[in-house]
């Protein structure tokens, strides 16, 4: 896969070898190293751009450390240290993780129930414990779950880089896995958009695809954030998925965040009452009671809170002694959450400092909430620790369930959402773009010591309104990269292709990937003589006898799709000099993982 810019140089780490690289985000550049003493493989992310001020310096140090502390979690990716590279950029040292993440997964094989459901569950132990301590996450989608050495997930990415600057915490997002409140102007944020994430990602494993995705139909940014917003959820499509568990889906992504599971623990509550029904192993919720410590096991079973790892579970408020990765600064640069409840993710939810999600008091919540609140000193506890197969890889110790303790999921009340949802048809898929919103940095963006940042998602909404004006006639073009928009040049453009996770540079954990269609790169358009068409050229890095697809899209039509071997296509430009083409290469039938590249030429 093609990165959309060329990665840094690895810096010089003292008491480490660079060994390769890994792949690159929107902010940095990971890369795999051999940590000296103790000799051993870590995973450091470098940000691309070094400090401007001491102030960014302190936001790090304390996200840093609050980071560490939540990385005790077993799902939740080990930081070992972060520190400033002899370049004078900020990295982070981390656990390698040596298998595919679970997003180059759900692509490209089918994911067992079970699996998916563990995973899940785990993952939201992880979620709910960040929740605790007044993290969102923010970015939970299938690509930031890892898979360590021993195949056990671990979360990743919980947005080192929004320490960088306001701008950076505005809102970047993953169109995909955002729920309709992500796209309002200005975007909300709460525990809600975490809930609707990880539905949305045990979505795509179960499905093969993101919730809004389908298949064979056009599958840009614009047309997701449209499905998103207005469209019902499909059902998964899965023979051996429950009605149960389409209905867990469907509430943990209910339009209304109201509708929701008022917190992930409740969420994960209700995938453990699935995984009774399903005669599953119940996975256990790994959280911390209110002194920061895993409650040892005991030998009297907890029928309130099947396979829930805790006893006490209490309102933790996140500035509390007992807090897991208590908040250093509480006006730090992540998103803190409200406390004060005895469901302190759900009272956050009500209460996000940035912009509270909006309840509708005529809109009762659809959730029924487990009989009790959470308790101090409930003195439930776990019955024989089990080995949990799979994922798990280690021993786990859940309550002997009880079909009765958690509550089934009821229909939402959102009106897309309810059972009949459309099933789309098994096609071929096309992959839609893993993060969507970020700008792509160009060189010139690197060479200044510019803070990087994602684009708020007003922006990119913007960018698709304005892609219907060009549609109509307008002057004004946005390159539009499945989700990317970027300003076009006054005659030229070029559009660049993000680098999704799980589609890395050569590294030790692409041995699996090296059958992934790159996408072009480098797209762009020249007004050709006449100025009836415009010539777009392109670069690609894939195999001979790759080809590539190409056709002109406008607002809300896209043309016929035209074949060529060429790394170039001549397209006929609109009114006013407008053009917009999106490129796609194809192997063997296969495309493009990341999906087409596009850009516009805009007209004068
Ligand atoms: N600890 C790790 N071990 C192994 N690979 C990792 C680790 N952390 C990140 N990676 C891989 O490195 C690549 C870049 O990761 P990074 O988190 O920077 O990018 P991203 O998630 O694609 O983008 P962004 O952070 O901008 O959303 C991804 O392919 C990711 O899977």
């Amino acid at each position: 896969m093609s990165p959309r810019r060329n990665p840094t140089a690895p810096p010089a780490i003292p008491g480490f070898e660079h060994v390769s690289l890994i792949g690159s985000g929107g902010f940095s550049d990971v890369f795999l190293y051999e940590q000296k003493r103790p000799r051993r493989r870590v995973a450091i992310k470098v940000l691309l751009h070094e400090w401007a001020n001491a102030q960014q310096r302190a936001a790090f140090d304390a996200e840093a450390d609050l980071m560490a502390r939540l990385s005790t979690h077993p799902s939740i990716v080990t930081i070992y240290e972060a520190d400033i590279a002899s370049d004078g950029r900020p990295y982070l040292a981390m656990e390698y993780c040596s298998r595919p993440s679970l997003g180059t997964r759900y692509r490209t094989e089918r994911l067992g129930v079970a699996e998916c459901l563990r995973v899940v569950v785990q993952i939201a132990g992880a979620v709910e414990t960040a929740h605790r301590a007044g993290i969102l996450h923010r970015d939970i989608k299938p690509a930031n779950i890892l898979g360590t050495d021993y195949g056990h997930p671990v979360l990743t990415d919980f947005g080192i880089s929004s320490t960088l600057d306001d701008v950076a915490r505005a809102e970047g997002l993953s169109i995909p896995w955002s729920p309709p409140e992500s796209f309002a102007d200005p975007p909300v944020a709460g525990v809600g958009t975490d809930v609707w994430a990880l539905g949305a990602t045990l979505y795509s494993f179960l499905a093969g695809r993101s919730p809004f995705e389908v298949p064979g139909a056009s599958n840009g940014s614009a047309d997701l954030v449209q499905r998103i917003c207005a469209q019902p959820l499909a059902h998964t499509g899965r023979s051996d998925v429950p009605a149960s568990l389409e209905l867990v889906l469907a509430t943990s992504m209910a339009k209304d965040p109201a509708a929701r599971y008022p917190s992930v623990l409740d969420f994960a509550r209700a995938l453990q009452q699935v995984q009774i029904e399903l005669a599953h192993g119940v996975t256990p919720i790994d959280l911390l009671d209110d002194s920061g410590v895993v409650v040892a096991d005991d030998d009297e079973p907890d029928d309130d809170e099947p396979g829930t790892r805790l006893r006490g579970v209490v309102s933790i408020d996140p500035a509390g002694p007992g807090a897991p990765g208590k908040p250093r600064d509480a006006a730090g640069p992540v998103e803190r959450l409200g406390t004060g409840s005895a469901w302190p993710a759900a009272a956050a939810a009500q209460q996000s400092p940035v912009t509270p999600v909006r309840r509708d008091p005529g809109v009762p919540p659809v959730f029924v909430p487990a009989p009790e609140p959470v308790r101090p000193a409930a003195a439930s506890s776990q019955p024989v620790a089990v080995v949990d197969p799979g994922w798990t890889g280690g021993v786990s110790a859940p309550s002997a369930p009880s079909a009765t303790a958690t509550p089934a999921p009821v229909a939402p009340r959102w009106a897309g959402d309810v059972p009949g949802m459309p099933t789309p048809q098994a096609s071929p898929l096309e992959p839609v773009e893993d993060t969507l919103l970020r700008d792509a940095p160009t060189e010139a963006e690197d060479a200044v010591e510019e803070a990087p940042r994602k684009r708020p998602v007003w922006q990119t909404v913007a960018a698709v309104v304005a892609l219907v004006a060009l549609a109509g006639g307008g002057a004004t073009a946005y390159a539009l990269t499945r989700g990317h928009a970027q300003k076009a040049d006054a005659q030229e453009t070029t559009s660049t292709r993000e680098h999704p996770a799980g589609t890395e540079d050569d590294g030790p954990a692409n041995d699996n990937l090296s059958d992934l269609v790159p996408t072009v790169t480098n797209l762009k358009g020249k007004a050709d003589k006449g100025g009836k068409t415009a010539t777009f050229t392109w670069d690609y890095q894939g195999k001979d006898g790759d080809t590539f697809m190409w056709r002109v899209v406008e607002a809300i039509h896209k043309g016929k799709q035209q074949p060529t071997s060429r790394r170039k296509a001549v397209a006929p430009v609109g009114t006013g000099g407008d053009v917009c083409i999106e490129v796609l290469a194809v192997r063997d039938g296969k495309q493009s993982a990341d999906g087409p590249a596009a850009a516009c030429l805009k007209g004068d």
